[in-house]
């Protein structure tokens, strides 16, 4: 029973700690670090650095070419070969570039300078830059006279041809990631321009968009995500191994104090019983001296309580007076043999009755007759046989069971018990009693409705016996 309680205290400690474990493992699994963004681990790429540089330079170069005052005198003039110089000499100061003056009525003033795709540059004119699929970059810049009114456009064209490389050498942060380089078409519209790596991971992730600025085109980069299983696996596995190494540490640590426990005990009830034996061994794992006296002290304690309650049980069954069986006995008796003549058994019952008892009280008084009741229940004790049942019924009243006797036999043990009872009693000092008694005598049958028709007999045949002169047995057999 102990043993069984520490081991489940010990298991009911394991897994509550298991899942503590559990949940402070959860916990580190919610607070982990975040994985590094793709933006952040790419940081500024270097291409991105580079085109802005370029798109800046194109649109303080298309500023400057905007408010030059032979610009503004072609824009105010319109006049061919003004615009004419003008254009020749900007080319001349960069022939990569190609610049387009155009008024606000969409005419172009220089029809010579157009590239294929100057309708559509003028479509979107005014709102920023152009990037054509040949990797050219166009910028616009309004020009304005003095009035600060608008008089058309001065649009710088140049092409990227390092773009392709610039892409091919973008550093990505994972060798699986997949990049593309978008050119916003407008209205939300994007087209691809170029792409590099496994394009198979677009499906399953969110890119990281670079914008460039000054230009119409943004990077898009898309890296795997590592699968939720590869993610929360080592959490896992520590889990479990923390729970293995808790619960191997908690079950080890109760088996070691059960044990503990378990020979502490058996040592002490090896050691009492030794006690208890009066013999002393010299193979205990403590000194006796420590032991001896508090467990002797123990020992008689538990004697003198056992003593007590033999006692106290007894003295409830007793005649306070007389010391043989009191009426509560004498009825228990009674049923408990009645329950056996259906087995066949016969028990036989005497009732006895002190002649003249109420003269000796009111002779020489209460304690005197308390005296004769006494030494009536000692004669009777010390005349019948250890197996007969005594008991006082009241007043001057006893009665005697015979168990497993037959009547006959019953008679032959009132004759002897009559010879054998002594003729006086002294009752107090100098005051002796003769005694005398009177008996019924009766068998119980298991004709009787109950165990005390028997009684009834014997207490019928009392009477015949106190009716006959006393001192007298007279018998009642069952019908
Ligand atoms: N001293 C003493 N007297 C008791 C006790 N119990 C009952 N008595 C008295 O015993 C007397 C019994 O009276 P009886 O039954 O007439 O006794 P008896 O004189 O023997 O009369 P018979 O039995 O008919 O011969 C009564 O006076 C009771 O008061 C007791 O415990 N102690």
């Amino acid at each position: 029973m102990l043993q069984t309680s520490i081991l489940r205290f010990g298991l009911m400690l394991a897994a509550a700690l298991v899942l503590l474990t559990g949940a402070a493992t959860f916990a580190l699994y919610q607070l982990r670090e975040p994985e590094h963004s793709t933006s952040e681990e790419l940081g500024k790429p270097v291409m991105a650095a580079q085109i802005e540089f370029l798109a800046d330079a194109m649109q303080r170069s298309a500023a400057s070419i905007a408010a030059h005052p032979q610009t503004l005198a072609c824009f105010t003039a319109l006049a061919a070969e003004v615009c004419q110089t003008q254009a020749a000499n900007l080319h001349a100061l960069n022939p990569n570039a190609t610049v387009l003056f155009v008024t606000d009525g969409q005419r172009q003033l220089l029809p010579g300078f157009l590239p294929g795709e100057t309708r559509r540059l003028l479509a979107t004119a005014g709102k920023g830059a152009m990037a054509t699929a040949t990797f050219n970059l166009s910028l616009s810049h309004e020009v304005r006279d003095a009035n600060d009114k608008r008089l058309g456009f001065v649009i710088v064209e140049q092409s990227v041809p390092q773009l392709q490389a610039l892409f091919d050498t973008l550093p990505l942060p994972d060798a699986a990631a997949y990049a593309e380089l978008q050119q916003n078409q407008g209205g939300g519209a994007t087209a691809v321009l170029m792409r590099r790596g496994n394009q198979a991971i677009k499906l399953n992730a969110r890119p990281t968009l670079i914008a460039l600025a000054g230009t119409p085109w943004l990077i898009a980069v898309w890296r795997p995500q590592t699968p939720i299983v590869e993610n929360v696996m080592p959490y896992v596995l520590g889990w479990l191994v923390a729970s293995l190494a808790v619960a191997v540490l908690v079950v080890a640590t109760t088996l070691a104090i059960r044990n503990r426990v378990v020979d502490n005990l058996r040592i002490l009830v090896k050691f009492t019983n030794d006690l208890r034996q009066q013999r002393l061994r010299g193979d205990y794992q403590a000194s006796l001296g420590e032991f001896q006296m508090p467990l002797e002290t123990m020992l008689k304690l538990g004697r003198v309580m056992l003593g007590r309650q033999k006692e106290v049980s007894s003295q409830a069954r007793l005649d306070h007076l007389s010391q043989v069986n009191n009426r509560r006995s004498f009825d228990e008796k009674q049923k408990e043999l009645f329950a056996t003549l259906k087995d066949g058994w016969t028990h036989s019952l005497l009732i006895l009755d002190i002649d003249n008892f109420k003269q000796v009280n009111d002779t020489f008084g209460h304690e005197a007759g308390d005296q004769l009741i006494i030494k009536f229940g000692n004669a009777l004790k010390s005349c019948l046989r250890n197996s007969d049942f005594i008991a006082r019924l009241g007043g001057d009243e006893f009665c005697v069971i015979f168990p497993y006797t037959p009547l006959d036999r019953a008679r032959e043990l009132a004759e002897r018990l009559r010879a054998n009872m002594p003729e006086s009693v002294e009752l107090i000092p100098g005051v002796t009693q003769k005694l005398s008694w009177s008996g019924g005598l009766s068998e119980y049958s298991r004709d009787d409705g109950g165990e005390n028709e028997a009684l009834a007999r014997a207490d019928a045949a009392l009477l015949e016996a106190k009716r006959g002169g006393r001192n007298a047995t007279r018998v009642r057999a069952s019908a």
